[in-house]
């Protein structure tokens, strides 16, 4: 469904990524690894489109999107939840929801029945500003605001940071759930091995701007993955 290939992208004089290529298929989760700074944001920013790459191809159900703008990428199904959660703290929790409208069209401009279900905390909080929740209500707005957007493509930035073990759990269940549905691509860049490991389908392991290490996640050797995370 997501075919990002040989993709080079630079700040200024720095290239951060070098030749990444990486393919992730509806109905399961592919989880993007390394250690800090080795340019697992720099890739989702490519594929959303808020930074340009320099080379390379990324294909949506077969059709390049390279030339298209953030929000037309949102319009045909590429959700982003950034790292750090980024929701608006003076907003309600249902305001920040409806953000996500902004790529639907008019007729499609509601929150999907089944939200709430995968996140009932929120449900209760629709009235309360986004900055008074906890880190981990937050995470769950940010994916949930995302949702809302009805994607194809989800990606997910790292979405344990700074998290407490309880809601990673939920977490790591709403996106088993959305994985089960089976017409969703998930890209998960994650730095928790144990989470990334139950979770993961296929996995992409990154160095310095490279993917160093690729492949099945029941097949993955473990400790050469690992030696990639550690500093
Ligand atoms: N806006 C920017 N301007 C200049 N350099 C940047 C910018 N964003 C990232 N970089 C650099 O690009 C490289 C890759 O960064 P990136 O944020 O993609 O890594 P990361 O693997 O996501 O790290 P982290 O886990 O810390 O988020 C780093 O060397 C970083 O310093």
């Amino acid at each position: 469904m997501l075919n990002v290939s040989d993709i080079n992208l630079s700040y200024g004089a720095s290239q951060a990524l070098w030749g990444v290529s990486l393919d992730v298929a509806p109905g399961t989760v592919t989880c993007l690894m390394g250690r800090n700074g080795v340019g697992k944001t720099s890739t989702l920013r490519a594929i959303v489109g808020q930074h340009p790459v320099s080379s390379g191809e990324i294909r949506l159900d077969g059709n390049p999107v390279n030339a298209m703008k953030p929000f037309e990428r949102a319009r045909r199904g590429i959700a982003f939840v950034p790292q750090g959660r980024e929701i608006f703290p003076l907003l309600t929790v249902r305001e920040n929801l409806e953000t996500g409208y902004a790529c639907l069209p008019r007729a499609e401009r509601h929150v999907p029945e089944d939200l709430f279900e995968l996140f009932p905390v929120l449900k209760d909080m629709l009235g309360r500003r986004g900055g008074d929740l906890s880190g981990g209500q937050q995470q769950q707005l940010a994916i949930a605001r995302a949702l809302v957007t009805r994607p194809r493509v989800l990606l997910l930035d790292e979405p344990t940071e700074g998290i407490q073990p309880s809601i990673i759990q939920d977490i790591g269940r709403v996106i088993e759930l959305l994985r089960d549905r089976g017409d969703m691509a998930i890209l998960l860049v994650e730095q928790y091995f144990d989470f990334a490991r139950d979770l993961a389908d296929r996995f992409y392991v990154m160095d310095r701007g490279e993917i160093v290490l690729s492949g099945k996640a029941d097949e993955m050797d473990e400790d050469d993955v690992r030696r990639h995370l550690t500093v």
